[in-house]
């Protein structure tokens, strides 16, 4: 069993948006590794961390994303620092993977005062620069395809993942 697509990019890409678009699309259901851990470990992203830190938070996730790897054949959408994980990416190869690409402006209009999100405590925008300059080179070396959301709503993003997913199926290839 295999995610029909795995969704990864910063906050504010709209993973999870687009991942729930995706989903009613194709009649799949939609499942994010962020609601998996709040699941199982019965507390909201950011009282993880903030009550047992970050590392705490990432071995859950990772776990996380490795289930949902295994066992889920909807649309997966990953929390943002999924990917830093180097045994995630092991796993992610072979896996359609989406990198929903969004720029410093959109993705700090998108998150607010970032408000669910502990790394953005303090400047958001600088905060969102950093793990742009930072992650951009992660989520490009782990993704099958590449798709802007800069100015587009998320529906349009959806029906552009859609049209390269299954125009790939046609053409019998993947086009990055
Ligand atoms: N393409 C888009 N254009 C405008 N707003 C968006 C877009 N995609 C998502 N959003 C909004 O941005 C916020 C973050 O979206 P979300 O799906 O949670 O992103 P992610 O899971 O990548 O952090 C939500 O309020 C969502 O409605
Ligand atoms: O980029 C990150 O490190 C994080 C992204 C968040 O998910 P979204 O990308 O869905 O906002 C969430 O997993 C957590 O706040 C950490
Ligand atoms: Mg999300």
């Amino acid at each position: 069993m295999s995610p029909r697509v795995v969704l990864i990019g910063p906050m504010g890409a709209g993973k999870t948006t687009v991942a729930r678009l995706l989903a009613d699309s194709w009649g799949v259901t939609a499942r994010d590794t962020d609601d998996d851990v709040e699941t199982a470990d019965g507390r909201e992203v950011s009282e993880i961390f903030v009550d047992s830190g970050e590392a705490h938070f990432r071995a859950l996730e990772s776990a996380a994303v490795a289930d949902a790897l295994a066992t889920h054949d909807g649309v997966l959408s990953l929390g943002g620092g999924a990917v830093l994980d180097p045994e995630t990416r092991t796993l992610l190869e072979g896996h359609t993977v989406v990198f929903l690409r969004v720029g410093l402006a959109d993705a700090v209009k998108r998150v607010g005062l970032g408000i669910g999100r502990p790394l953005l405590l303090g400047n958001v925008r600088s905060r969102i620069k950093a793990l742009l300059d930072e992650r951009t080179p992660i989520y490009e070396a782990a993704a099958t395809h590449v798709v802007d959301t800069d100015g587009r709503t998320p529906d349009e993003v959806a029906a552009e993942v859609v049209a390269r997913l299954d125009g790939a199926d046609i053409d019998g290839g993947v086009t990055p």
